[in-house]
């Protein structure tokens, strides 16, 4: 387990909504939490910012954390991300933020507490770019976008 501090920026979290945590010992992401003042309703095709009532600080540049839809709402209910992926830099210490999308066809309203989204903690690997004139041949080249085929 890699420690990260975590602040608490509204006193429920932590106390009426539980802190983020790993469900099962196999678990990749930590479910994050709406910490909303009454119910929320999303009209199909909405997108709101819900805060987290929680701000991480990395530190670690080679780490990062990434915020990703659950499957269950996503597929189930179209709660997806209003940016579709979340990225959080190591240095970011502001509250944690999920932009919450309804891209369904029904009103959905999130309660106060709800999960609506997971944190997973990532590797990162900085890169140095070095201007060339030409590559050293690949086997693909230049080759991509469907260039393989479909079968
Ligand atoms: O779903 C998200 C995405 C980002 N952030 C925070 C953490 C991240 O480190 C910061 C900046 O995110 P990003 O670089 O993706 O956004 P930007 O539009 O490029 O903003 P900036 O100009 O602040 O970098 O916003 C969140 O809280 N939730
Ligand atoms: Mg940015």
């Amino acid at each position: 387990m890699t420690p990260i501090e975590l602040k608490i920026l509204d006193s429920r979290v932590g106390a009426e909504f539980p802190l983020p945590q790993y469900a099962t010992p196999g678990s990749a992401g930590l479910d994050l939490r709406a910490c909303l003042d009454a119910p929320l309703t999303l009209a199909p095709g909405e997108t709101q910012l819900l805060p987290t009532g929680m701000a991480i600080h990395i530190k670690d540049p080679a780490l990062c954390a990434t915020i990703l839809p659950r499957s269950g709402l996503g597929h189930k209910h179209g709660i997806v991300l209003g940016n579709l992926v979340g990225l959080i830099d190591s240095d970011y210490q502001g509250q944690l933020m999920v932009s919450c999308w309804n891209r369904g066809h029904s009103t959905f309203t999130i309660e106060p507490g709800e999960r609506i989204a997971q944190l997973v903690i990532l590797p990162i690997v900085q890169a140095q770019f070095t201007v060339v004139e030409e590559f050293a041949q690949s086997e693909r080249g230049a080759g991509g976008f469907g260039s393989s085929g479909r079968q």
